[in-house]
């Protein structure tokens, strides 16, 4: 699975053009694709993907249905124009908006509880990897985020220093985190985190790598296509 997180980019009009180049260069992908973009897009993007096999993500949500929360998006909002997948728990959100983990267990709980597949954010800063503390930063986000979880949840692997960094993760720090996780829970682990079309061979020949969360790489359709053709032809799926 390929997933575009397209952050806080694009203007309207730079949307559409954007998610119906996407539409055009990857409609006969083989693999289950995604595109994560700002909300007041959504809707349009619906439209532009329907009968496609490109799937519409948001994200963030707010774990309220309703109510009094100025400026925030519930999971029955989303559910309501189309999406099918949620990004919870980036790391962009817990450094910049300050988002613990008890806050990312209720966004998870609301998006399961409102059918949307939720994928949480985990990794660990650079400095945390310095003092050898990823695999215990990762076993507390992991813990607390899926407290009282058990339906299934897409896990993708960030490391914040690999973020929009132009340092990508070796290969072999992502296939022992990814075993990691797989051991704690059963299901997909993405990684993410400076994924371009020049790495994706690379990153996707590792065996538990299951897919991409793609920030940059994801602005630009023909950038993004490379990286799924790169790992088509590495999963044997091309
Ligand atoms: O959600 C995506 C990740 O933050 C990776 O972003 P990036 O591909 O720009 O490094």
């Amino acid at each position: 699975m390929i997933v575009a997180n397209w952050k806080m980019h694009f203007d309207a009009k730079g949307a559409i053009e954007a998610g119906c180049s996407i539409k055009t260069e990857l409609s006969s992908a083989k693999v289950e694709l995604a595109v994560c973009a700002p909300c007041l897009y959504l809707k349009e993007l619906f439209e532009c993907f329907k009968d496609t096999n490109i799937k519409l993500g948001a994200q963030n949500l707010y774990f309220e249905d309703e109510g009094a929360y100025t400026g925030e998006i519930s999971a029955m909002m989303l559910k309501s124009v189309g999406c099918e997948y949620v990004i919870i728990g980036h790391s962009e959100r817990r450094q910049i908006f300050g988002e613990d983990d008890e806050l990312v267990n209720k966004k998870l709980k609301s998006a399961i509880k409102h059918l949307l597949v939720p994928i949480l954010c985990v990794g660990e800063s650079l400095s945390q990897r310095q003092n050898n503390e990823t695999f215990a930063v990762l076993e507390n986000q992991l813990v607390k985020d899926l407290q009282g979880i058990k339906e299934s949840v897409i896990i993708a692997y960030e490391p914040i220093w690999a973020i929009g960094s132009g340092k990508v993760a070796q290969p072999d720090q992502i296939f022992e985190v990814h075993e990691f996780i797989k051991k704690f829970i059963d299901t997909k682990v993405l990684y993410g985190g400076s994924a371009n079309p020049q790495n994706a061979l690379t990153l996707s020949s590792v065996a538990n790598v299951d897919g991409f969360l793609v920030g940059g790489a994801s602005l630009d359709a023909q950038k993004f296509k490379e990286i799924v053709l790169s790992f088509e032809k590495a999963k044997g799926v091309a």
